[in-house]
């Protein structure tokens, strides 16, 4: 078959887009085989991740996100952000409601992160610290700033959904190594996380601003986590690192978004999540369903402008912060 697909990115964190907002094009089966031959860096394309826009009855359109390991998750924000831009330019709308796996999110259109480079805004609106929703087997009602032993000596967590599964650890300084050693270890413990986990380090920088490092569930270390950015955001706040309802800048391997956590009621909360869906290239796959594993791929349309933009916003970023989070002469 020949496939048209967008490769698009939110903050580095890399998605292939497939539109099935007419028709729904594959089984389950079937987009478990494409996750994981599509998303494979060893093959022709790569990704962090599939993004698939559908029809909604609930809502303008809706994204089922699947990871590299074929296994499907509940939220994605960097996803998110580049399913609300397609949809906005598809429908002609500045903003648009998606449906995804456990609720509904609004995307619109924001003010620009960096000059050149369009910015979206998703809110994450599903969100909770109850272990039983995250899930998380411990024995209290939620996992604010505690010991997982199981995990580490020292390190302290917060856990919180997003909907997809989320603990936070505010860290000195942050080391891959030990990231993804937990990380790897977190998801082989399906007694203490029976869905898996994304597991972020957040380091709270002199000047307000939070650097994320996530190890993200069914896929690894990635350039950035929306959701993950998103619950350390929250997570800062609840810690009293931050305040509620003031704009924090994230900065990732990937570049730089804003994160916005808001207190709705008791205990509800909501994130606003601002930051680049940059598009990359289209292109056709041709491939055969029974025979996956030879594919071919004609690029139609590469954003060079876009991804020029988008690549001055990440000098910027080094200019003014070495985006491993540590302040570099200017
Ligand atoms: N790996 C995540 C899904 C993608 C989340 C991330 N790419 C984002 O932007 O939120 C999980 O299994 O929950």
């Amino acid at each position: 078959m020949n496939l048209q697909i967008l490769k698009c990115h939110g903050s580095g964190n890399d998605f292939i887009l497939i539109n099935e907002y007419e028709n729904l094009l594959f089984s389950e089966d079937e987009r478990i085989i494409l996750s994981k031959t599509f998303c494979d860096r060893k093959g022709i394309l790569g990704a962090d991740g599939i993004l698939f826009f559908q029809n909604s009855e609930a809502a303008d359109g809706k994204m089922r996100m699947f990871n590299p390991d074929g296994s499907e998750a509940e939220m994605c924000g960097n996803g998110l952000r580049c399913i609300g831009r397609f949809a906005c330019e598809s429908l002609d709308k500045e903003s648009v409601l998606i449906e995804t796996l456990k609720g509904v999110s609004h995307v619109s259109k924001h003010k620009n992160i960096h000059q050149s480079v369009p910015a979206y805004q998703a809110e994450l609106s599903t969100i909770s610290l109850n272990t039983k929703k995250i899930p998380i087997f411990v024995n209290s009602d939620s996992l604010i700033n505690e010991p997982l032993p199981a995990l580490s000596t020292d390190l302290k967590f917060t856990a919180v959904s997003m909907p997809n599964p989320h603990i936070v650890s505010i860290v000195q300084t942050i080391s891959d190594n030990q990231l993804e050693e937990i990380g790897e270890k977190a998801n082989q413990l399906s007694d203490l996380f029976p869905e898996g986990v994304n597991v972020n380090f957040c380091q709270i920088l002199d000047d307000g601003a939070i650097f994320v490092r996530t190890y993200e569930r069914g896929v690894g270390l990635t350039n950035s986590c929306g959701s993950g950015m998103s619950a350390s955001s929250l997570v800062a706040c609840l810690l009293g690192h931050h305040q509620f309802g003031k704009s924090i800048d994230v900065y990732n391997r990937g570049g730089l978004v804003r994160c916005e956590a808001r207190e709705i009621h008791q205990n509800q909360y909501s994130v606003f999540l601002s930051g680049n869906a940059t598009f990359v290239f289209n292109s056709t796959i041709a491939f055969e369903l029974e025979n996956i594993s030879h594919v071919t791929h004609s690029c139609e349309k590469i954003f060079v402008d876009e991804i020029q933009n988008y690549g001055r916003l990440i000098e910027y970023g080094l200019l003014t912060r070495d985006l491993r989070g540590n302040y570099v002469i200017q």
